[in-house]
């Protein structure tokens, strides 16, 4: 007989938040600002490290409106991205891996006296030694970096990686849009259920990966607990994407394609992500307008002036 018990587990889609009294006489009184490490951003939300979304320039544009973000980790050399960022006087955030790729590139990062403000892990399951391992190393070479690792998707993981020295932790394992890591492994879990149970069990800011299709996503996101949400498909269809531009039939689309996929690795090893093309959108300012508005939105809802209202919003199941 199996000892294993099933436990029903959420999504986004499978809940709402209820709304409270709104004390705001307009939502443009409702400020999207969150403080995350060391700085405060305008919005809590932020792109994909992943190669179809992001880039240089990406990161710049995203830097320069206050907002955060985190450069991916392949075929980018640190030292240069680094000091491009800082030259502009604008804050540097890179990912990094757990090979030795990454510690030679550590090692050239210090020897050109630069330190990163921001440095996220960057791997599939990162509740594992060589994880464990490498936070210690980065945190011992820099110690005044902010840290955040990533992923994991269960309280005991989200422990450990605070135990191991993390400022930060992003949750979500295979809930992404160009994920098939739950269809090739059998394993993932659901957003909703992530988040609540990874932001209670620690202390530091979680940061909420993968799966938004909705807006109102975000607001759901932080009712859970998280402090941060990352996205990518939200983020791909747009002329700043990273992503290359298609035409078929006269409609313009534009790739998304995962950091695991065949496409981002150049071969067919340990593939867990596809490419897709999403609809393309022109300038993603109006985006950046909306999702900021609609939070708003979300806050007045949630009987609040700022992100503090959302924390702990009333949840119905649908
Ligand atoms: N958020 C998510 O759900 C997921 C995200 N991704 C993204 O894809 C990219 C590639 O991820 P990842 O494959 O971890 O990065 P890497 O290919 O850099 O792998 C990191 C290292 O960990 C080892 N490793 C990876 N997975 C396992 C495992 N299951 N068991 C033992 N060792 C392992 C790898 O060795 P070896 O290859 O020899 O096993 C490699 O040495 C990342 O950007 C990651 O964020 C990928 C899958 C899921
Ligand atoms: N299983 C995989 N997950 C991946 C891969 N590349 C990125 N990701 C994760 O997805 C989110 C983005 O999800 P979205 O729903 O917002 O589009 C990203 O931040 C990673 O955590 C991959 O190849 N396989």
């Amino acid at each position: 007989m199996s000892i294993v018990t099933i436990t029903p587990e959420l999504n986004y889609g499978d809940v709402y938040l209820v709304p409270q009294k709104t004390v705001v006489d307009s939502r443009k009184d409702c400020d999207t600002s969150v403080a995350f490490g060391p700085r405060r951003f305008a919005m809590p939300v932020y792109a994909s490290n992943m190669k179809s979304v992001i880039n240089e320039a990406t990161c710049r544009h995203f830097a320069e409106r206050g907002w955060f973000y985190t450069m991916h980790r392949f075929n980018v050399d640190p030292v240069t991205f680094c000091r491009n960022m800082h030259d502009a006087g604008l804050f540097a955030s890179i990912s990094v891996g757990v090979n030795d790729d990454t510690y030679a590139q550590l090692d050239a990062l210090r020897a050109a006296g630069i330190a990163p403000e921001y440095m996220t892990l960057d791997i599939a399951n990162a509740w594992c030694v060589k994880a464990e391992r490498m936070i210690a190393h980065v945190k011992k070479l820099f110690p005044n970096t902010y840290l955040i690792g990533g992923n994991i998707a269960t309280a005991d993981a989200a422990r450990d990686l605070q135990s191991w020295g993390c400022d930060a932790i992003k949750a979500g394992i295979a809930g992404g849009r160009v994920c098939i890591t739950k269809n090739k492994t059998g394993f993932h879990r659901p957003m909703i259920s992530t988040t609540l149970d990874c932001a209670g069990a620690v202390t530091i800011p979680v940061i909420a990966d993968g799966g938004i299709t909705e807006h109102g996503d975000i607001a759901k996101a932080l009712a859970c607990g998280a402090t941060m949400v990352m996205a990518g498909s939200l983020f791909a269809g747009y002329d700043e994407s990273a992503g290359g531009l298609i035409e078929i039939d006269g409609k313009h689309y534009k790739e998304y394609f995962g950091s695991a996929s065949e496409h981002n690795k150049g071969a067919y090893v340990n593939v867990e992500g596809k490419k897709i093309l999403v609809p393309y959108k022109g300038s993603i300012e109006k985006l950046l307008v909306e999702l900021q508005q609609d939070l708003q939105s979300s806050i007045s809802y949630a009987g609040g002036r700022d992100l503090a209202a959302l924390k702990d919003t009333p949840m119905i199941r649908v």
